[in-house]
Parts: C-alpha cells; structure tokens; sequence
C-alpha cells in the first residue's frame, strides 16, 4: 500500500489534516487502533462554539448534546464567580459520534480510513522512514509514504519511533478519572468547575451538562500525587451528597499540561495534537488546540506535496510556535503560577475576578486582569500573593 499521507491515530487531530490533505487531492490513509472510531471516550466533551466555523466543521445535532451559555467556578469555600453569554458559547459534544463523523468527512473528502488498525513501528529504508508497519484485525500490514503523521494521542508512541523527543515526567501530566451520570441541582446551561486543594489538587473537579440531569462528572489532578483522581473525585460526590448509584460510563485519561513537544517535526514525520501535548494548561482542553495544529500541519504538507519539496514540511514547527507558541507558554506561566495558591488565596481571587476576567484569565489575555487584582486590599496586603502575580506580568 502506498500514499502521499498516513495518518495515526483518528480522535480530533487526526482526521482533520486526513480530510484537508485529501480535499487538496492527494492520497490519505486514516488509521486507528480502536473497532469503533470515537470509542471508549476520554473527554468531557466541552468544545467552544468557535470551532466549528474555525475548522470548518458542520454543526450537526448529532453530536450535539448540549448547547452551553457559560462557566461558573466555585472556591473552597464555595465563593462563585460566573460568566454567562445570551448566546451558545460551548457545546458538549458526543465525542463517540465527533470522532466518528470526523473521520466520515475525510473519507467524504477523498481520504481511505481504516479501523482495527494499530501502528507499531515505523520502516526504515537507507537511514529513511518511508512508511509504517501496522496490524489490521491483527494481520501485518506495511503502509508506504511520503508523509507520516503522528496524531496518536497522549500515549503517542509513533513519534518517538520516529526519533522524536515527546518525554515528559509524571508530573507533567493530569490524571482524569470521569463519570457520565445522573446529576441534579447544577445549571445545564452552564459548566461547573470546582477548585481547592483539597477537591482537586492541582486542577478542579468538572460537571459537563449533556442534558438537564445528565452529566459528565470529573475531577483531574497531578498523576503523581499519593492519592487516585477517582479518590478524590468519589470523596467530592460524597461531600456534595451526590449519589454515585446511576453511573452510565466511566472514563479515565491523562491529560498533558505541562508544556509542548518542541520538535513538531523530523525528516518526513509530523506530530500533531496531544501526541505533542497540546493542549491548554489552564482547563487542559486539547480539541481545539489540536484541531488548530492539525490545520497548521496540513496547510504544509500540501504545500511540500505540491512543491515536492518535503523540507517545507519544518515550516508547520515554526509556524505552530510563533502563532500559537506564545499563548501557550504564557497560558502553562499561569497554570504554574496557580499551582500555588492556598486555598485562602482561591478564595480571595475567585471573590475578587468577574465573569469576563474568567474569559481573559482562560484565553491567555490576563495581564490586565493581573494589574487590577494587585491593585487590591487583599492582595497588597499579601506579600506572596503579590510575588505570584508579579511574575505573571
Ligand atoms: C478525562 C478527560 C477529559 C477531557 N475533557 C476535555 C474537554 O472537555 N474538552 C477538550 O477540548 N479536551 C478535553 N480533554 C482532552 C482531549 O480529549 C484531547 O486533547 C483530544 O482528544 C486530543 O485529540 P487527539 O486527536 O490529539 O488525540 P485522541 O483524541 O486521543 O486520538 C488519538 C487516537 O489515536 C489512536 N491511536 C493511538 N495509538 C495508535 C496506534 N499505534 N495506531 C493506531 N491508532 C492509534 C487512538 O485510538 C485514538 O483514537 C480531556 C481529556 C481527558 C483525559
């Protein structure tokens, strides 16, 4: 078998540059290890409205849960800030229908997919990776390319095949352990993001409305820590006086916060989505952020495919760092700079920032939002304080 462009790995990233190579005409194969492109998920399936007309991707009811209006975030001792929209701002998708159906619009577009299908090695020919080597419901396969891209997620193996430096350490990681169940008493218009060392250490624990008393219910915090996120996630349901008897799934994932792979590419093999860890650091979102990468990644594979030129290829490094380097490395400054807040000190900043203040703190735009909280009685009168903000501007 042989193409212009293999690609590993079908969630978000993967399928985009399969679709936007094979639109532009050249040939694609999408493979994915999973039976059923989209299952098991491990998300929580918030998506902002914004990508669609983005990436070009039809809004379609069928993977549409629930249309969102906003964010609330609550403080260890339940102050609340919230930010609420009049129009939809977010959706929770049905990530086992998205994938699926993101898959469908490339092979729509042109491009070949094949499930059941698990990459485990690169080939080699002369010092050259010319393709990969893969199982097809447990058959060997050897797939020929030009261009490889490895959109295979957080467990991403094919890149370091390729000679790809991805390692991070276990702490660079958030463990996520999730429920999709039944759950009443929250806003459905709204996503509800609780905060406190001892609800969530390092991150927050989630409820993802999918309707008006079903929900995804999850909690993510540093993979390293004593304790298990279902520990922490379970204790918070009890606290809350939650019951735990209508669980509909349960899902489990890391998620990688704490900084980007920096060689997006080597020779003739890409890297794209959380494979390269990107992902926001501050809610640890990755669909958009590898839908944004996966678009970068395919604009210069079709234009190294068109120009036969696969040294352009590098371009998608450089243009992924200086457009979205920047916002990224400032967004994981304040993911760490959050990292050491007591839970008095959440309790202050989430009396003290407003809705909008949320949006800017979440987008990376927070230098104004800085000035003005330093500006304040309860921050001027906390030296520390005042030395976490100091060294966000
Ligand atoms: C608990 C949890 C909650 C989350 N919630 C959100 C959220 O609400 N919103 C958000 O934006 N992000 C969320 N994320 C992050 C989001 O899920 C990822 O950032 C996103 O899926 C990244 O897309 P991707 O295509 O890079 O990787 P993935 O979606 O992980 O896709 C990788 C694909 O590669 C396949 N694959 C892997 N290895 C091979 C191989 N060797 N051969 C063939 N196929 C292979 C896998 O089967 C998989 O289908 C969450 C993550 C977790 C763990």
């Amino acid at each position: 078998m042989r193409y212009d462009v293999v690609v590993v790995g079908s969630g978000v990233a993967g399928p985009i540059v399969a679709r936007n190579v094979a639109k532009a005409g050249f040939s694609v194969l999408l493979v994915d290890k999973k039976p059923a492109i989209g299952a098991p998920k491990q998300c929580a399936e918030g998506l902002t409205i914004n990508a669609f007309k983005q990436f070009d991707i039809p809004y379609d009811k069928r993977f549409i849960n629930r249309e969102i209006y906003g964010a609330k975030i609550y403080s260890p001792s339940g102050y609340t800030a919230e930010l609420r929209y009049k129009e939809v701002s977010g959706v929770i998708l049905e990530r086992k229908v998205f994938d699926k159906m993101l898959a469908y619009y490339a092979a729509k577009a042109g491009a070949e997919v094949l499930a059941r299908t698990e990459v485990v090695d690169v080939i080699r020919r002369e010092g050259k990776i010319v393709g990969v080597k893969a199982k097809h419901e447990g058959e060997p396969m050897e797939i020929e390319a030009k261009v490889i891209v490895a959109a295979d997620g957080v467990e991403s193996t094919i890149a370091r095949k390729a000679g790809i430096d991805t390692y991070a350490p276990p702490h660079e990681f958030d463990s996520g352990y999730e429920y999709e169940m039944i759950i009443e008493g929250f806003d459905p218009d709204l996503i509800h993001l609780f905060f406190g060392n001892e609800v969530a250490p390092r991150g927050y624990v989630w409820v993802f409305p999918k309707d008006e008393d079903r929900a995804n219910v999850g909690i993510g915090i540093n993979s390293d820590n004593e304790k298990t996120a279902k520990y922490y996630l379970d204790k918070w349901l009890k606290e809350n006086n939650i019951p735990r008897n209508k669980i509909l799934e349960v899902n489990v994932g890391l998620i990688p916060v704490g900084g980007f792979v920096k060689e997006l590419v080597k020779e003739n093999v890409l890297v794209v989505g959380d494979a390269a860890r990107q992902v926001n650091p501050i809610h640890g979102g990755g669909m958009a952020e590898a839908m944004k990468a996966s678009t970068i990644a395919s604009k210069w594979i079709i234009k190294a495919l068109e120009e036969e030129n696969l040294e352009l290829l590098k371009n998608y490094k450089e243009e992924w760092w200086k457009t979205e380097g920047p916002r990224m490395e400032k967004l994981l400054r304040l993911r760490r700079a959050m990292e050491k807040l007591t839970d008095e000190d959440l309790d202050v900043f989430v009396q003290l920032v407003s809705g909008t203040d949320l949006e800017k703190i979440a987008g990376g735009n927070y230098i104004e939002v800085v000035k003005a909280l330093m500006k304040h009685p309860k921050v001027l009168m906390s030296r520390r304080r005042l030395e976490i903000l100091k060294a966000l501007l």
